[in-house]
């Protein structure tokens, strides 16, 4: 037990972890980013060391730690209450092109007034959506009602002149990285959804349904479609096609070579098959495809979403389809698999779409096709407890599985600064009334459908969003 107060602690830790993180940023020639340059994949360079990674994590964390200590609890409880207040008002910004606008400012920046005059709102309301979002380092405000980006708003640029959007917004995202498109869906039906969790929990019909339809994305939209089914009307094309390219988005949040290392692909034997399962339109499988020519590739969807997986390709990477190493499959993974040669059933998201009934149903469709050497690979996020886990038994002694834990007094999962597998785990409850997992929960749930849980593979700066779980079968 330390005899230090808790702010004291967490000044230590702070101190500590700034000197480590600025050795190693000097030795590896990488340097901390400026809050007031746009962000690109290069600025977070950085983090590809674990040292450097694990001291900003450990910063991050003591910095919110003290932070709720010393704020007074009424304003801390706030900025949870109001946290629609902050999706309204990036909703709007990201909708009317503020960043991008900004953007062609440049860094002199720009009076709301002329924001106003190219995106169509009404300045005194945008001036105060700018400001609320500048408290939080969304936007800067440089000069009374001048604004400007910062790292944080630069992520909702399309990096699309004004001329193309304007030209056809349905359009807007389109080959884009995916970071606005997935900001843009979650701002959408994500945000919509929320507002109607009270009522379905509430609700004696839907309060214990694992029913996907029973999601509050169906309360909100007047509908028992599942999120899928919804996405494949004609007339929510834009949603859909828009939640394609967010995953591409979800990517972009992550060092560039995550998909690359997170399997051994190069071990796999020369016209493998593997097959990316519920693979949207393809987005992980393009980087595989190009960096491992040797491997044959299935990506299976809906048949909506194999046509926009081949207006994706078709400019991606035509010669991959041309050549057959890349197989776009409609296929319905609730029906038995028609791939029955796989090496690899690749899932990324899949599991967390789906309530614990529903999972069963696929992993036994590819239980079924499986050869015995088949390897299913999984990327979910897995869940860690905010507190310490004292139990022998926490990772059924699956190697890997036991997340690293920060030190005391900090939250054991990082606290917030570990927040995307939370924000997804909600996320699923929303959309697919389905849910994130904890690595006994995964289990389990493999084991129940002929799977056995090997290995659990962690990206060292990130211990919630998205582990490597590699099965075979039993
Ligand atoms: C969360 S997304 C993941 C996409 C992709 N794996 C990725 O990570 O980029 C889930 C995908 O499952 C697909 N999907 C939903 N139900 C399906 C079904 N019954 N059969 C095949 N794919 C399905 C959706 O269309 C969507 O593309």
């Amino acid at each position: 037990m330390s005899s230090l107060s808790p702010i004291r602690q967490l000044l230590a830790l702070i101190t500590q972890s700034v000197e480590t993180l600025e050795k190693t940023c000097v030795k590896n020639g990488t340097g901390v980013p400026d809050l007031y340059e746009p962000f690109s994949p290069p600025s977070e360079a950085f983090r590809a060391d674990p040292v450097a990674a694990e001291a900003a994590n450990i910063i991050s964390a003591a910095a919110l730690h003290m932070e709720a200590i010393l704020t007074p609890p009424q304003v801390s409880l706030y900025r949870m209450v109001g946290g629609h207040f902050k999706s309204t008002t990036i909703r709007a910004c990201l909708e009317s092109n503020v960043t991008k606008i900004l953007r062609e400012a440049g860094p002199q920046g720009l009076h709301v007034e002329d924001i106003a005059s190219q995106n169509g709102q009404d300045p005194k309301k945008l001036g105060r959506f700018l400001r609320y979002l500048a408290n939080h380092h969304v936007y800067r405000e440089l000069q009374p009602n001048v604004f400007t980006n910062t790292r944080i708003s630069s992520m909702l640029d399309t990096l699309k002149p004004s001329k193309v959007i304007l030209a056809n917004p349905e359009r807007k995202h389109d080959n884009t990285m995916g970071l606005a498109a997935l900001a843009s869906h979650h701002l959408d039906e994500v945000f919509k959804a929320s507002a109607y969790s009270w009522e379905t929990l509430a609700d004696s019909q839907t309060v214990l349904s694992e029913d996907p339809s029973a999601a509050p994305l169906g309360r909100v939209m007047k509908t028992t479609d599942t999120l899928w089914q919804f996405y494949a009307r004609p007339e929510e094309n834009f949603r859909q096609r828009r939640f394609g390219i967010g995953m591409k988005g979800v990517q972009a949040m992550q060092p560039a070579d995550t998909i690359l290392t997170a399997f051994d692909w190069k071990s796999l034997a020369p016209e493998s098959v593997v097959v990316d399962v519920g693979g949207g339109i393809g987005s992980v499988s393009l980087p595989l495809a190009a960096q491992f020519p040797h491997l044959k590739i299935v990506v299976q969807d809906l048949p909506s979403v194999i046509e926009d997986a081949k207006a994706m390709w078709s400019t991606e990477m035509p010669d991959a389809i041309k050549s057959g190493q890349v197989k776009l499959e409609a296929h319905d993974f609730f029906t038995p698999q028609p791939q029955a040669n796989a090496s690899v059933f690749f899932l990324k998201q899949i599991c967390h779409d789906w309530s614990d009934q529903y999972c069963m149903e696929f992993l036994k469709q590819l239980r079924s096709a499986a050869t015995p050497k088949t390897v299913l690979f999984l990327m979910e996020s897995i869940m860690p407890f905010a507190c310490h886990d004292p139990s022998s038994d926490s990772d059924n002694g699956i190697p890997g599985a036991t997340p690293k834990e920060a030190p005391a007094p900090l939250l054991a999962n990082y606290g917030a600064v570990n927040e995307m597998g939370y924000n997804a785990d909600i996320t699923m409850f929303l959309l697919t009334n389905s849910q994130e997992r904890t690595i006994l929960h995964i289990d389990e749930l493999l084991r129940n459908t002929g799977w056995k849980v090997t290995v659990v593979r962690r990206r060292p700066e990130d211990n919630t969003f998205l582990q490597s779980i590699e099965a075979v079968p039993i």
